[in-house]
Order: C-alpha cells, then sequence, then structure tokens
C-alpha cells in the first residue's frame, strides 16, 4: 500500500501537470495530507474557502487519479486548519498530556492511532537478512514458547528496519496456533494516553485488569517512555505482574535501554532481563529479496535489474524501499507504461528523492572508498592505470557525481585536475557494470550505507 505523503505527492505532481500554474498554487500547495485510511485520505487546508473549492472542482480529480495510482477507491476528506486544531485538542483534552500538566509533545492527533495487530506482519512475509536474522529467529522462538526463554524480548534498531513486523508476527502466530491467547498492541504513547484517560475517568482498575491480564504484550516504540515518570511507574507494576505470571513481554525501541534518557533504572534492568537484539539496515541482496517477494506478493511485474536498482537507490530503511517500489507501481500505472529501469529512475526523480545524500562531500566520498579499497587518497587523485586503482577511482568519481551535487569539471579537478570526460567515462563504465556484476552492487551499497551512516 502506497503510503499517505507517497500518494499524495504522485496525484500532486499529476495535478500540477492539468492545472494552471495559479490554480495549483493557490488549492494544491498548500494543501497537507493528514492521515489515510483504506477509503479515504484526510486533507488539511487553510481555509473554509479552500474546502469548498476542493470539494466543488478538485475532490473528483483526487478520486480518479488515486484510483489510477492505485487501483482502489479513495476519496479526499477536507478539513480546515482550525477543524483540525480543534479536533487535536479535544483529543487530547481527554488522551493527551494535558492532564500530566505538559505541553502536548504529539503531532498525531489521538484518533489517528492504530493499536490492532497488522495481518500483514507475519513470519511468512519476512525476508530474513544478516541485519535481522537473529531478531527473526529470537521472535520465532518466543512465538512458539512464549514466557519461557526470553522474557522480555527487546528489540532495538534505527527506523523502518522490521522492529514493529516482527512483533506483530510473534502476536498473529500466537494466534493462529491457539485463537483464545490474549495478546494485546500497544504503542507506548498510546499506553501514555490510555493511562491519562483512566486517571481521569478514575477507571484505573480497569486499565490493570486490561493490562495485567493478558499472555503476550507487545510495547513498541518505548524510547517515548523518556521523561513520563507516571507511565513508567504504571508500566513497572504491569511488567511485574506479566513476569510474575510467565506472561511474555515484547518491547521494541530505537535504543538500547540504557540510551533512553530519563528512563528509571529499575526499568532499564527488567528491560535487560531477557534478551536484546538489534536490527541492523538490509545489506544489499537483503533489499532485492525484500523487493522482489513484496513485488510477487502485490502481483507487480518488474524486472530483476530494476529491482536491484532500487535497492541501490535506497539503503537504510525497508519502509522507504518498499515506499518505493509502490511509488514506482502508482507511477507507472498514471502513465500507462510497464514497470523499466528508466521509468523508476523517472518516477524517483521525480519526487526528489533520488539524491538523499546529496550533503556528502568528495573528500568524504574519497576517503570511504580509499579505506573500502585498501588504496590511498594518492592513488585516487593519481594517475596509474592499474585495476586495483583504477576500478576505486571510478568509484569514487561515479559516487561524487550520483551523491554530490558537483558538476562534471568540478569532479575531475577534485581527483587531480583530471578531464571531465574522464569523469564521464568513469560513470557511465560503472553505471553498466552495476547492471550485472553483483560484487559491484554490493560494494556500491555498503559505500552508500558508510556515506549516510
Ligand atoms: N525483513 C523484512 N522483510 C519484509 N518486510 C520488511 C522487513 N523489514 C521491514 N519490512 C517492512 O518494512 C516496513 C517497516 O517496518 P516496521 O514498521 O516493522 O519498522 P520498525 O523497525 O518498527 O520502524 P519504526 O522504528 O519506525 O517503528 C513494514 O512494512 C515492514 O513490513
Amino acid at each position: 500500500m502506497l503510503e499517505r505523503n507517497d500518494l499524495w505527492n504522485l496525484i500532486k505532481f499529476s495535478m500540477e501537470q492539468d492545472l494552471s500554474k495559479i490554480t495549483f498554487q493557490t488549492f494544491v500547495e498548500p494543501a497537507k495530507p493528514l492521515q489515510l485510511d483504506n477509503s479515504q485520505m484526510t486533507i488539511e487546508v487553510p481555509t473554509q474557502l479552500h474546502r469548498d473549492y476542493w470539494e466543488k472542482n478538485l475532490a473528483a480529480k483526487f478520486t480518479d487519479l488515486a484510483m489510477q495510482a492505485t487501483n482502489e477507491q479513495i476519496r479526499p476528506v477536507m478539513i480546515t486548519e482550525e477543524e483540525r486544531q480543534q479536533l487535536t485538542k479535544d483529543a487530547q483534552a481527554t488522551t493527551g498530556n494535558v492532564a500530566a500538566g505538559k505541553p502536548a509533545t504529539a503531532t498525531t492527533p489521538t484518533f489517528m492511532r492504530e493499536t490492532k495487530l497488522n495481518p500483514k506482519y507475519t513470519f511468512d512475509t519476512f525476508v530474513i537478512g544478516k541485519g535481522n536474522q537473529m531478531a527473526h529467529a529470537a521472535a520465532l522462538v518466543v512465538s512458539e514458547e512464549p514466557g519461557t526463554m526470553y522474557n522480555p524480548l527487546f528489540f532495538y534498531g534505527g527506523v523502518g528496519l522490521g522492529k514493529t513486523h516482527l512483533m506483530h508476527a510473534i502476536g498473529n502466530k500466537l494466534l493462529e496456533t491457539d485463537p483464545t491467547r490474549n495478546v494485546k498492541y500497544v504503542t507506548s504513547e498510546s499506553f501514555t494516553n490510555e493511562l491519562i484517560n483512566a486517571i481521569q475517568t478514575k477507571k484505573q482498575e480497569a486499565f490493570r485488569e486490561e493490562y495485567r491480564n493478558v499472555d503476550l504484550l507487545l510495547v513498541d516504540d518505548i524510547q517515548f517512555f523518556a521523561n513520563k515518570e507516571a507511565t513508567q511507574e504504571e508500566f513497572f507494576h504491569t511488567f511485574n505482574a506479566l513476569y510474575e505470571d510467565d506472561k511474555q513481554i515484547v518491547l521494541t525501541s530505537d535504543r538500547l535501554p540504557n540510551e533512553i534518557p530519563q528512563l528509571q533504572d529499575r526499568l532499564v534492568s527488567r528491560f535487560k532481563w531477557g534478551l536484546s537484539v538489534d536490527i541492523t539496515p538490509p545489506d544489499l541482496e537483503t533489499r532485492i529479496a525484500i523487493l522482489r517477494n513484496k513485488a510477487d506478493l502485490e502481483g507487480i511485474e518488474i524486472p530483476d535489474d530494476t529491482l536491484s536498482y532500487i535497492a541501490g537507490q535506497i539503503d537504510s530503511n525497508v519502509r522507504e524501499l518498499e515506499g518505493a517500489l509502490a511509488r514506482v507501481q502508482a507511477y507507472s500505472r498514471l502513465n500507462n507504461s510497464p514497470i523499466t529501469t528508466s521509468l523508476v529512475a523517472d518516477a524517483l526523480k521525480s519526487l526528489h528523492l533520488s539524491n538523499k545524500l546529496s550533503e556528502v562531500s568528495i573528500p568524504v566520498i574519497q576517503e570511504k572508498v580509499a579505506k573500502y579499497y585498501h588504496v590511498t587518497m594518492a592513488d585516487l587523485k593519481g594517475k596509474k592505470r592499474n585495476k586495483q586503482i583504477v576500478t576505486p577511482r571510478q568509484i569514487a568519481m561515479y559516487l561524487s557525481r550520483e551523491l554530490t551535487d558537483s558538476s562534471l569539471p568540478r569532479i575531475g579537478n577534485e581527483f587531480g585536475g583530471k578531464d571531465h570526460t574522464t569523469v564521464i567515462h568513469a560513470y557511465d563504465k560503472i553505471e553498466a557494470a552495476l547492471k550485472t556484476d553483483s560484487e559491484l552492487q554490493k560494494a556500491i551499497g555498503d559505500l552508500k550505507g558508510q556515506l549516510k551512516a
């Protein structure tokens, strides 16, 4: 499924082609997509006048374009900025941080949160690679024997790497084996909000009852427990009650427990009682496998070399990788043409996504490449013609062109004053080789990963 911003960007892109410049700038540019569920996209506009214009003149076009892009019926629901602020306030008045006397931190109103298990996040749809192998194995063990081996199971790692997916897979598997089991999935923010709500409505007992009578408790993104005293206090008791009862607890976070600011020591130590496993970004082969899996699941026809091309462009986050594939599919539908590498290049470029690493400088690229291939910076800038040096030099030139905004003569200059035609030659050579040479694909993937880090 195309994510909200991706779908919005595509529709915006098509509207820009169809509408007059002034209409586009006045009505489409200031609009902001807030939420997308199966059949509607909530879009915020500045005023009532914008809303009326959208409903009268743009809504049908939106639905047509969304249908072309996704094959699904999606209608736009317009709300004004003022209405959104009111809704957010209402939501926070009952469940937000207001009760704790703190300014609201959540940018997403509570009514927009999702707390159910996603049936698509299963072990079957999870691709195993080096970066997630151990996490996957631990998840499987826990789903088969909850509350025994690894309690709590703690996944940590960067955004969009599959922590939530694995967590849901455990829940889905347990329910598949025994549908009578009580599984609860919650984000740490929802836990906090539910707690505050319970305090305000004097329903703490019911809250405790609900959380302490589960067989499997899944709490996502517990880094948001940071600085939340009352939540931590309550969670401490929830944790103890479940743990003593041999009920399984699974937690995720973007970092290790002791790196979460202001997390009580007693929680930090409990979180370490079981097993902590990190998930690291997938290597190129895994990224390709994830894309292939996804493409097959969704019935997207796409050649292997085009998949490798996408996997080479997006190298750190699986969510972005999936988003790129969905964008490409939507772009191909909108343009009514099959998916090829050049269509992909266009689709990613039109959304200004292709040059994510543009802050990287040429000397940094040279340094990483030199280190990677065990050559010196002087070799990269020099004139030696042996293969061990020419290939890294060409790779460094390729990456300089790909990842920086520098002109060809400027790149040539940074490589010991070479002519811009040498840079073009190097670029073309590496680009051509990338289509077939898997070792090179891996090297470029690794180097891009390092440069991003
Ligand atoms: N190894 C994998 N195989 C298949 N799909 C994956 C894999 N890793 C991640 N995904 C997919 O990538 C998307 C993002 O994953 P997920 O939401 O689990 O990330 P996360 O680590 O929980 O991120 P966040 O920190 O943002 O919550 C999901 O659609 C998920 O299905």
